[in-house]
């Protein structure tokens, strides 16, 4: 078993990883700029190398060591499972032309397995653990090739020699590589990615060393699949192939690469974000990897004994205590961190470091950067730390409460300022939500309001709508930027939404769809227009972060007691209204989707935040119905994304969320239509939840499935509206007439005529109006057939 040894001193001051995007954005800009054919790949690589460059030696400045492998290197192009996937040579079947005889793939193959080619779609992209990321599903069979050939790690490590930085290569490490990846098409019904862990541990030994010969001393393979228990492997699985893995890597000697005539490796720091590491460390125990890194901030200090009673021996390893949330954006209480650290301290360990829970890159990169933003109210901004501000924290708890006693002392300052600052706990929306009776959540029976409403809304069979957004113009985006920059004032800006809700609606109109939409152009967001016109919220100038590739979401800063000060959306709804005759659905995003997609408080139960935006929400959908607007969608695309992690808390999450909804909804009279719309969502999942929302009408994604849900939507007794999604809004592609018919058709084997709805799978933002139009006109056409046959 290996010791950490004299040659490699253990990171005492560390991050897990770092925004990769740029202060500035630089490298979307820089990949999307090379995407349209505007730069070489000579000259992306060289931004690329520029960016790392300026971050290196940024984190370096902040104070970050340079000998000891505290800086991560963690770049990434487009996405960190990507990475590690390309460097195996993993390539679905329909891509084998892009990986080259010696097993390497280019970086054109690389983007082009991320974005796809003409007929072959790109790989999968699905949410990262329990975030807003998405990272790319590797596809992997028993036929696939995994080896190694290569990967652009090793050339960072030089790099960072070169500017006198001993860094840390960080990779996906290989359990959680498998248990991301999906079986590849045609692969036997009972084969798992993780059927090919040796051949992976293979490559990835063969990685490690040429790391090593490149300089690495340590190198982090990421593990947060193993803070979870909801994969399809069962937790005992995971934990053999845990043991495994790090037998055979942990078995390779450490050291450099001169050292004898075996091939070395680094150090290895195994972190495991996201949640508690739980029984999954003895295995890495076992197996004797020089350190771990625990999240201390979602996860738990480990017991002192083995789940067999046996006590655990953590004196040949070094522990990382992660107690600076690299999730969230507020300033650390240093405190109670220096606590948790001292717990950490106490189980005995060789050695014990600090660091952030996650990667920093779920943060924007530094508070400085919002420095006179009129949207975050400055006592606001004191409370914040982002990456930059992060890396000082780790640092302030790495010196101790002695060491850097001011930096303690601002933190004990800013938790009390925080705690008694107006508008973070406000009376009436406490005793508003407090005294909430069972009725609050509940409506009439469904078999009322469905008669009540077929009486009042006269829809045909198999009604057409949409999810709510049209494109999203370049006109309408000018606009916004020149209201921004004060060359538009506010009444121009409203006026050209108007205009272009007239426009929307007459596009309907002639389109022939049954239940309309104003189309929100008004929305840079759906999260954060709601979070800018409700009270609690704070919206940052620069605060970008990931979503995927190089998309960019600015999650909005949930900080005080939610309310809503005056109407939001009851202006743009009763205006497209006027204009029709034809009903016109209102449009909200539900209170856990604007949790999930903004930063959110982190002094009180989600629950409780999620009750405060509900209750706002609720004073909305009175107001639209007050106003006439009898059909009203509640968005929830991001039910499935908060699910937790672990089995065991998902009972408490699913009651909280779906109350949350049923609070902002059960408001209204029987006529009112109430639909939500869930995309991206493993349906199956949260089932039982989605019909616990109780809505009228469930639209959801469903077309690239094929609509293989519906039999089973079906047998669990659904009885309310459904809208299987007919077409892939992610995709130009018009679907013909015919397809439609035939989904249509299938649809109908399984839920009856006055049940099923026909929409796109998702909003229409991210289109274009030509293919919009056309595609519209062959959903409409399509229902009007089958409806036809049914008569007929
Ligand atoms: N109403 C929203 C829209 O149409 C729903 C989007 S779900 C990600 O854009
Ligand atoms: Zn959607």
């Amino acid at each position: 078993m290996s010791a950490t040894t004299q040659h490699h001193e253990l990171p005492t001051a560390t991050i897990l990883g770092y925004p990769r995007i740029g202060p500035r954005r630089e490298l979307k800009k820089a990949v999307e700029s090379h995407w349209a054919g505007r730069t070489t790949e000579a000259e992306l690589e060289q931004a690329a190398a520029e960016l790392r460059r300026r971050t290196l030696t940024h984190l370096r400045d902040l104070g970050l060591a340079v000998e000891d492998s505290s800086i991560p290197l963690d770049f990434s192009y487009y996405d960190q499972v990507h990475d590690v996937a390309v460097a195996l040579g993993v390539v679905p079947e329909r891509f084998a032309d892009l990986r080259a005889a010696d097993g390497t793939i280019d970086l054109a193959g690389y983007f082009t397995l991320a974005r796809g080619e003409g007929d072959r779609v790109p790989l999968e992209m699905t949410k990262w653990l329990d975030s807003n990321y998405h990272y790319l599903v590797p596809e992997i069979g028993p036929a696939t090739a995994i080896s190694y050939a290569g990967s652009r790690r090793v050339q960072e490590v030089r790099e960072a020699a070169d500017l006198g930085i001993t860094g840390r290569p960080v990779l996906i490490g290989p359990v959680t590589l498998l248990l991301l990846a999906k079986a590849a098409d045609g692969s036997p019904e009972d084969f798992s990615p993780l059927d090919r862990l040796d051949d992976v541990v293979a490559a990835y030994a063969a990685l490690l060393a040429d790391l090593r010969s490149a300089g690495a001393s340590w190198v982090q393979l990421d593990e947060p699949a193993l803070t979870s228990d909801t994969w399809a492997t069962p937790t005992a699985e995971v934990a053999s192939a845990v043991a495994r893995a790090y037998g055979v890597l942990a078995s390779a000697p450490v050291g450099a690469a001169s050292d004898d005539g075996d091939a070395a490796r680094p150090a290895i720091l195994v972190t495991a974000g996201y949640g508690s590491l739980g029984d999954a460390v003895d295995p890495l125990l076992a197996a004797g990897v020089e350190a771990i890194a625990l999240d201390l901030v979602k996860g738990a200090v480990p017991a002192t004994r083995a789940p067999d009673g046996g006590a655990r021996d953590f004196s040949h390893v070094a522990l990382v205590g992660g107690v600076v949330d690299g999730h969230n954006v507020w300033r650390t209480d240093l405190d109670r961190a220096a606590g948790r650290l001292e717990e950490l301290g106490a189980l005995g360990a060789a050695a014990t470091g600090v660091t952030t829970s996650t990667s920093l890159f779920h943060v924007p990169h530094t508070v400085a950067d919002e420095a006179g933003n009129p949207e975050l109210p400055a006592a606001v901004a004191g409370w914040l730390a982002f990456a930059d501000e992060k890396v000082g924290e780790v640092l302030a708890l790495a010196a101790g409460p002695d060491g850097a006693a001011e930096v303690f002392a601002a933190s004990r300052a800013v938790v009390a300022d925080r705690a008694a600052a107006p508008g973070v706990r406000r009376g009436q929306v406490r005793e508003r939500a407090a005294g909430l009776p069972a009725s609050a959540f509940t409506r009439e029976a469904y078999a009322e309001r469905q008669a009540a409403q077929d009486a009042v809304l006269d829809l045909p069979a198999l009604p057409t709508t949409t999810i709510g957004s049209f494109p999203q113009t370049g006109e309408l985006r000018r606009a916004r930027a020149e209201l921004r920059a004060g060359t538009l004032d506010e009444a121009a800006y409203a006026e050209a939404m108007r205009a272009e809700v007239a426009r929307v609606i007459a596009l309907q109109e002639e389109l022939g769809l049954d239940v309309l939409v104003h189309g929100e152009p008004e929305r840079n967001d759906m999260v954060q227009y709601f979070a800018e016109n409700l009270d609690g919220f704070a919206v940052t100038q620069h605060g970008w972060v990931q979503s995927y590739g190089s998309r960019c979401t600015r999650p909005s800063i949930l900080w005080g007691d939610v309310s809503r000060p005056a109407p939001i959306t009851v202006p743009w709804a009763t205006y497209a209204s006027s204009l029709t005759s034809a009903p016109v659905k209102g449009m909200l995003t539900g209170p856990v989707t604007i949790l999930a997609w903004s930063f959110v408080r982190d002094d009180q139960g989600l629950g409780e935040t999620a009750n405060q935006v509900a209750l706002a929400l609720r004073d909305e959908i009175a107001d639209l119905e007050a106003a006439g607007i009898g059909i009203i969608q509640v968005d929830e695309p991001a039910l499935r994304e908060l699910l937790p992690l672990r089995r065991a808390d998902h009972e408490a999450y699913l009651d909280w969320s779906v109350a949350s909804f049923r609070l902002a909804t059960s408001g209204v009279g029987v006529t009112t239509q109430i639909h939500t719309h869930l995309c991206y969502s493993e349906f199956e999942e949260v089932f039982g939840a989605i019909d616990g929302l109780d809505a009228d009408v469930t639209s959801i994604e469903a077309a690239r499935s094929r609509m293989e849900i519906l039999p089973a939507v079906a047998e669990a007794g659904f009885e309310r509206g459904i809208g299987p999604g007919v077409y892939d809004i992610h995709s130009p592609r018009v679907p013909s007439q015919e397809e439609v018919v035939e989904l249509l058709r299938g649809a109908l084997t399984s839920v009856g005529p006055r049940t099923l709805w026909v929409n796109p799978d998702c909003g229409l933002k991210t289109r274009g109006y030509d293919e919009t139009t056309r595609s519209l006109t062959n959903l409409v056409a399509a229902a009007r057939e089958v409806r036809g046959s049914l008569v007929g």
